[in-house]
């Protein structure tokens, strides 16, 4: 007898069949962020579904970043965490544990999750194969060794995935002194999607997407226009962790990344309905 559950598989992965082909051989880079690392069963999920892009031919990259973890091990050492709109301020004895924590611990444990999934994957940094170069982040305000990207070179992602590797990408670098900078994740992302000419950034967070009041989860805008971000900001809705993400997404539209959102990691599978679906979730810049 025909076992309807099976029919029902077989026609979700024949839905997935034209977005499968459209993103065959394309680059998708993907933004874990640390909010939505905090549970096992979703870390779990989410490298599955990297896995599985790989495995269908679309050439992933992920990009991740762990603020949660950098604040605990701050905490630990008894260093006060601080944000200035959005960015960590990042002393010289900060950057060395930024570096720690990000290319140390949470690179490695995703890349050994990838892994168990059956994927093959390559940690990085800025600083492997001079990927990120950086110069001190300029402004009003002064934030230490926070870095601004000043060049991306993408051959060692490239090579990554020409070998067949998924890159895992930590977001700190060093100038040519050694001196360690910490990258803001998001902004790390969009500049490396706009380097590789990707298809799309996915920014995964632990929200909606943007709200327009932040602490109502209905509220979710679907579409920005860039044009539009300068009046968001100006009405505050735009706040905190929020700024560089939203920065990053109106830099990568502008540099051409065709499809720029930013999803809820809390949803199970969200990159797969992003990226094999219609459906959208999240909020979509263009
Ligand atoms: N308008 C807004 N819509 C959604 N989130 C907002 C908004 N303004 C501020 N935020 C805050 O931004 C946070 C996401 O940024 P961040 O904490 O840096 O995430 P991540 O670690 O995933 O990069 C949300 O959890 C929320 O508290
Ligand atoms: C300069 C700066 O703020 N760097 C970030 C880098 C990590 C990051 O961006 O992590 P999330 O994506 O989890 O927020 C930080 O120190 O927290």
């Amino acid at each position: 007898m025909l076992d309807i559950s099976n029919s029902i598989k077989a026609q979700v992965l024949n839905d997935a069949l034209p977005y499968i082909q459209k993103y065959h051989d394309k680059i998708v880079v993907i933004k874990y962020g640390g909010n939505a690392m905090t549970s096992e069963e979703l870390k779990n999920a989410v490298m599955s579904d990297i896995v599985l892009l790989s495995l269908v031919g679309i050439k992933a990259v992920l990009i991740h970043g762990g603020g949660p973890e950098i604040n605990q091990m701050l905490q630990k050492v008894g260093i006060e965490s601080k944000f200035v709109n959005g960015l960590r301020y990042t002393d010289k004895e900060t950057a060395e544990i930024v570096r720690m924590v990000l290319a140390g611990k949470v690179n490695k444990e995703l890349v050994a999750l990838l892994e168990q999934h059956n994927g093959t994957a390559l940690g990085l940094c800025g600083s492997d194969g001079k990927m990120l170069k950086v110069r001190k982040m300029k402004g009003d305000d002064d934030l230490g060794y926070v870095g601004e990207i000043t060049d991306v070179d993408v051959k060692p992602i490239m090579d990554a995935l020409n070998n067949g590797y998924i890159p895992v990408v930590a977001t700190v670098a060093t100038d040519s002194e050694g001196q360690v900078y910490n990258i803001n994740a998001d902004t790390a992302a969009s500049r490396i999607a706009s380097a590789l000419g990707a298809e799309n950034l996915i920014l995964m967070t632990d929200i909606r997407g943007l709200l327009r009041d932040k602490d109502d989860e209905t509220s979710l805008i679907p579409e920005v226009n860039v044009s539009e971000v300068p009046f968001l900001v100006k009405q505050g809705i735009i706040s905190g962790g929020m700024i560089p993400k939203i920065e990053c997404c109106v830099e990568a539209v502008r540099r051409g990344v065709q499809k720029t959102c930013i999803i809820d990691g809390r949803i199970p599978h969200s990159i797969l309905i992003e990226i094999l679906s219609n459906e959208g979730i999240g909020t979509l810049f263009k």
